[in-house]
């Protein structure tokens, strides 16, 4: 019988992403009521290390794959690696960050161990004895419940940001156990040959807790340095609509939306946005949502929290005097 909860562990430069930590926070409090273990998979090459912050956070065991063809996600990879492990240990849930990683490997081994996969979701929790995940749905106008209850293990890809990881145990400890890789190079059909490193002091995008994102509003790539100099007095990450990247203002990593990245901070900041709904399928779930525009019938307003109607070339350069000063008193 299908049997254990799984999680797997995303992470970059030596750290456990955050929305890993969130996961194992969700997987204990379903443990809890099914009494089963949480176990973490972690991938990849020399990432042994990083076991003890899976520990502290809430994993039982942890299935560590240490090869040297692991080194690099690559999609052949890690879908081999971990379909494999799944259809030797029979999880009944396994579920993976719904970040750009996540969502190229969830598809995958979903059809590779043939069970189904709910994706983007943003709440999994346990109702008369099912598994019931909330998923959104017309871009984030409503919410559905949906429950697997016929294939093992369920699958399902979880939004950062929109789960809390509960504070890590000092010195709880997890089994680790090694993962056997049966991997072949012609299994793999990429080969990463260099990966190439953007340096910014600000945070990630998906998993930062304030975004200042810039549209077609913004009128030209010379006008971000205004959203930068909010985004930075706040700690917050840059976003942009994806008219901003076609018009070639901004890199596509930077894209929120259907297209691009799909984030819930707790706060994001739309500026010289309409509001379309491919831009708010990446960013309905965010907690709250204030929005610059100079449009007062811009579609942007009918989801934002606070609305400012006014020419954002005024309005962000007093936000970021206001909170410059706030924050110095
Ligand atoms: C298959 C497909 C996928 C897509 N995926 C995405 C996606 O992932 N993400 C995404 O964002 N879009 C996506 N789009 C595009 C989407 O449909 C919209 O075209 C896009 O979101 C519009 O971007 P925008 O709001 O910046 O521009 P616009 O719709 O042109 O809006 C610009 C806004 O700026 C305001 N404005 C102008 N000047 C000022 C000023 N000085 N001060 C204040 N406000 C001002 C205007 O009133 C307006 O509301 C996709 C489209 C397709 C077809």
């Amino acid at each position: 019988m299908a049997k254990g909860i799984w999680i797997f562990a995303e992470h970059r430069d030596g750290k456990i992403k955050k929305v890993t930590l969130e996961l194992l926070s969700a997987g204990r409090k379903l443990a809890k009521e099914t009494g089963e273990e949480v176990s973490a998979l972690l991938f990849g090459k020399g990432v042994s290390g990083l076991a003890s912050t899976l520990a502290e956070y809430g994993a039982d065991k942890v299935y560590l794959a240490d090869d040297d063809m692991l080194a690099q996600y690559t999609t052949d990879a890690y879908s081999k690696a971990l379909s494999d492990l799944i259809m030797e240990k029979e999880p009944s849930l396994l579920l993976i960050g719904c970040t750009v990683l996540g969502r190229d490997l969830a598809a995958r081994v979903a059809q590779k161990v043939k069970t189904c996969l709910m994706s983007d979701c943003t709440g999994v929790e346990l109702s008369g004895g099912q598994l019931v995940f909330v998923r959104p749905v017309y871009a984030g106008k409503a919410f559905v419940k949906a429950v697997c209850p016929e294939l093992k293990p369920v699958m399902a890809t979880v939004r950062p940001n929109v789960l809390i990881a509960d504070e890590p145990r000092a010195g709880r400890g997890a089994e680790v156990v090694n993962v056997a890789v049966y991997l072949e190079k012609t299994d793999l059909r990429q080969v990463i040959k260099e990966v190439v490193m953007q340096i910014s002091t600000r945070p990630e995008l998906t998993e930062a807790n304030i975004i200042v994102s810039g549209g077609r509003g913004m009128k030209g790539p010379e006008n971000y340095k205004i959203l930068e100099e909010l985004a930075d007095v706040l700690g917050a990450a840059v976003g942009a609509s994806r008219a901003a990247v076609d018009s070639g203002w901004i890199p596509q990593s930077f894209q929120v939306g259907q297209t691009g990245k799909t984030v819930s901070p707790a706060l994001y900041i739309a500026c010289g946005i309409s509001g379309s709904t491919m831009h708010l399928a990446g960013m309905s779930s965010s907690k709250c949502i204030v929005a610059i525009n100079k449009d007062p019938e811009a579609d942007i307003f009918k989801v934002a929290d606070y609305g400012i109607v006014g020419d954002l070339f005024e309005v962000v350069p007093l936000l970021t005097e206001e909170c410059k000063k706030l924050l110095a008193s």
